[in-house]
């Protein structure tokens, strides 16, 4: 995990954590144009999530490492994505399980668990590797999903 190369999100926060996590999941993308992707199938997942903050809270963190995994290795690791209807409906395309709609949906999560902290931070980017060749960057924009 550690050889990673990451991008890196330009920003001009003081604090910049950064958490690295693997979740095995099963998925399929409902549309035949999908080719064999269509075919139930599974990866390990490999995640970088990148947050960025000005305060820290009253622990030091600026966000507990061990939460943010919790929050997405607890949800997906070794469950079917397209079982999780609430996050990938199987009719709605923008919503479809792929590598980008996954990695979205993650920003998504983290930043509505940041928003709760309190202290400012938002998340830069999460990094998404499905395959040893495959792999999407997403950022919110302006800082936000
Ligand atoms: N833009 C996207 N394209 C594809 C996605 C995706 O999520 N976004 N997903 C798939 C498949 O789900 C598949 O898991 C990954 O495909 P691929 O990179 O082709 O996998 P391979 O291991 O076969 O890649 P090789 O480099 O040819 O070994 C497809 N496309
Ligand atoms: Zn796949």
């Amino acid at each position: 995990m550690i050889q990673q190369i990451y991008s890196s999100v330009p920003h001009h926060y003081r604090y910049e954590l950064n958490k690295d996590f693997q979740f095995a999941a099963a998925h399929f993308i409902p549309d035949e144009a999908a080719g064999h992707c269509a075919r139930l199938h599974g990866h390990t997942y490999f995640c970088n999530i990148t947050i960025g903050g000005d305060e820290l809270d009253r622990t030091g963190f600026l966000a507990n490492f061990s939460e943010i995994k919790k929050l997405i290795h607890g949800r997906f690791d070794h469950s079917s994505l397209n079982e999780h209807l609430e996050l990938f409906p199987g009719d709605v395309p923008e919503r479809y399980p792929t590598t980008e709609n996954v990695a979205r949906t993650i920003a998504e999560l983290v930043q509505a668990y940041l928003d709760g902290k309190g202290n400012g931070a938002v998340c830069l980017q999460v990094f998404l590797r499905e395959t040893p060749t495959s792999y999407v960057v997403y950022r919110p924009k302006a800082g936000r999903p």
